[in-house]
C-alpha cells in the first residue's frame, strides 16, 4: 500500500517477502496454510467435542467406521457447479493417479455401501438399514487470501436403507441430543428443515429441464450470499425464469398447509420425541450439494452470526449414480456437522469448559537411589489401572508438588531410603486437606497395599 503501485506490482513484493521469509528457518514453525495444530490443551478440547459427538451417535446406536482420507477424484466429480467439486484438494500421485484430499464423507460412505451390494441386483448383502456414523478430516483448497481454512473434522450421521422420515427424524433426534449435550437449547440454536420436492414441483410446473433441478438447488443455495438479484442472474443464465422460484422460496413460514406431507411427518415425529422446538420450516433451504432429493435441513446460530453448524439432508439417488440402475432403490439421509463453527458458538457461549491434565499418580524418587523402587511402584499402580507420571529425576517435596499441579494428579507417592527400607511409600493426597494442619494428607502405605489405594 505505502509503496503504491497495481496489484501486478503489489504481488510482486508480497512473493519477494514470501521468498525472503522461506530463508528464515522459523517460517517452518507453523503448519500448512489453512491447517491446525492440536497441542494437547487444544487437543483436550478437541476430544471433550468428538467425545460428545460419539455419546450421542451411540446413544441413537448408530457404529462407527473410517476410511482413508485419500481418494479417486472421480468419486467426487459431478456437473452441477457445486463449490465443494470446485475447491477440490487434488493432484496426481507417482503412479499418475488422480487423487485427491476427501472434501465431504457421504460418497465415500455410498462407495462402502457399494463394496457389500450386489450392483447386478442392487441387493445389499449387510442387514438394512445402516446407522454409520465417523469424524473424518475433509479438506478443501481455498486460495489463500480468503484466510479461510483448508481443513475441518466434520461429524457425518447416515442412514441407509430407510425411504420413510423416520430416518430424518432419528437424525434430527441425534443432533438436538448433542446440542443439549452441550448446553445448548432451542433458544441457543434452531434447524431449518425444508423439502426440495416442494421446489421440484415449482420447477417441474415452470417446465424446467429435470437435469438442470440439482443445478438450481446449487444456486438457489447462494440466496443468502448472493441476494434474490444474483439468484434471479444465474438462474437466467440457464434459461430459467426466475419468478417462480423465488416465490416459492419465499412461500408463507407459518402457512403449515404448504409443508408437504413429509415435513409435517417429521414435525409431528419430533414432537414427539421432544425435540420439536428445535425445529423451523423454511421454504428456501436446499442446501449447496447437488445430490439431494427431498427433506433438507441445516442447523443455525439463532443470532444469526455464524455459517451454518450443520446441514445435511436425503440423497435417494447417489447409490444409483455409482453403483447403477440397480441401486436405485437404496435411499440414504445424513448429515455432516462440522467441528469449528460449533467451537465458536461454544466459546460465545462460555460453554467450552476448563480442561486440565488430569492424572491419578505422580511417583517420585528421593534420589537416584530410589529409580528402581519407582519403577516397581508405578508398574505396580499401572496393573491396578491407575495413571502415573513417573518423575524422570529426583525432586524432593516442593517441587514434586509442583510437578504433581502441573500434572494434575490426585496422589503424590514419594519414594525414600527409610520408608522404603520398611516396605512403605508415602502417600499424599494432593486434592484433600488435612482439617487441623491445612496441610495435603499424607500416610506411609505398604508397597502391597497400593493396589487398594
Ligand atoms: N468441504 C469442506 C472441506 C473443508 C472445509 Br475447512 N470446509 C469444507
Amino acid at each position: 500500500e505505502r509503496l503504491g503501485g497495481g496489484s501486478k506490482t503489489r504481488k510482486a513484493i508480497e512473493a519477494a517477502i514470501a521468498a525472503a521469509n522461506k530463508e528464515d528457518p522459523t517460517f517452518l514453525l507453523e503448519p500448512p496454510s489453512g491447517t491446525r495444530d492440536f497441542e494437547p490443551a487444544d487437543m483436550r478440547v478437541r476430544s471433550w467435542l468428538f467425545k460428545k459427538m460419539k455419546d450421542a451417535a451411540v446413544a441413537f446406536s448408530f457404529k462407527e467406521y473410517d476410511a482413508p482420507v485419500l481418494e479417486s477424484v472421480a468419486l467426487f466429480e459431478r456437473k452441477a457447479g457445486e463449490e465443494i467439486t470446485q475447491q477440490m484438494y487434488n493432484f496426481t500421485d507417482k503412479d499418475g493417479e488422480r487423487v485427491a484430499l476427501r472434501p465431504e464423507m457421504t460418497p465415500t460412505l455410498a462407495r462402502l455401501v457399494l463394496k457389500n451390494t450386489n450392483l447386478a441386483t442392487g441387493e445389499v448383502r449387510v442387514p438394512l438399514p445402516l446407522k454409520w456414523f465417523s469424524i473424518p478430516q475433509c479438506w478443501r483448497f481455498e486460495t489463500t487470501q480468503r484466510g479461510r481454512k483448508r481443513e475441518h473434522y466434520q461429524w457425518n450421521m447416515d442412514i441407509v436403507g430407510e425411504k420413510s422420515v423416520t430416518a430424518e427424524v432419528e437424525l434430527l433426534g441425534a443432533m438436538c441430543y448433542f446440542f443439549r449435550s452441550l448446553g445448548l437449547t432451542e433458544e441457543d440454536v434452531r434447524i431449518r428443515v425444508n423439502d426440495r420436492k416442494l421446489l421440484d414441483k415449482t420447477m417441474k410446473d415452470a417446465g424446467v429441464p429435470e437435469e438442470l433441478f440439482s443445478r438450481v438447488c446449487v444456486v438457489v443455495d447462494k440466496l443468502d450470499k448472493i441476494g434474490a438479484d444474483g439468484v434471479a442472474e444465474m438462474l437466467s443464465e440457464l434459461g430459467i425464469s426466475p419468478e417462480p422460484i423465488l416465490q416459492t422460496l419465499a412461500a408463507c413460514r407459518e402457512d403449515d398447509s404448504s409443508l408437504g406431507e413429509d415435513v409435517e411427518l417429521l414435525f409431528d415425529l419430533a414432537e414427539a420425541y421432544g425435540f420439536r422446538e428445535f425445529l423451523v420450516f423454511d421454504p428456501s433451504v436446499v442446501r449447496g450439494l447437488a445430490y439431494y432429493t427431498g427433506i433438507v435441513f441445516e442447523a443455525f446460530d439463532r443470532k444469526g452470526e455464524l455459517r451454518a453448524i450443520a446441514g445435511g439432508g436425503r440423497y435417494d439417488k447417489l447409490l444409483e449414480l455409482y453403483g447403477g440402475a440397480k441401486c436405485r432403490q437404496i435411499p440414504c439421509v445424513g448429515f455432516g456437522f462440522g467441528d469449528c463453527v460449533i467451537l465458536e458458538l461454544l466459546d460465545d457461549k462460555r460453554l467450552v469448559p476448563e480442561l486440565k491434565p488430569e492424572v491419578d499418580f505422580v511417583v517420585c524418587p528421593f534420589s537416584r537411589k530410589e529409580q528402581t523402587a519407582v519403577a516397581m511402584v508405578a508398574s505396580k499402580l499401572r496393573e491396578s489401572g491407575f495413571s502415573v507420571d513417573v518423575a524422570l529425576s529426583p525432586r524432593k517435596a516442593r517441587a514434586a508438588f509442583d510437578l504433581a499441579n502441573r500434572a494434575g494428579a490426585r496422589m503424590v507417592a514419594f519414594v525414600a531410603p527409610d520408608e522404603w527400607s520398611r516396605g512403605l511409600v508415602r502417600v499424599k493426597d494432593m486434592l484433600h486437606k488435612d482439617s487441623t494442619t491445612g496441610e495435603a494428607k499424607q500416610r506411609d502405605v505398604p508397597f502391597s497395599d497400593l493396589p487398594n489405594l
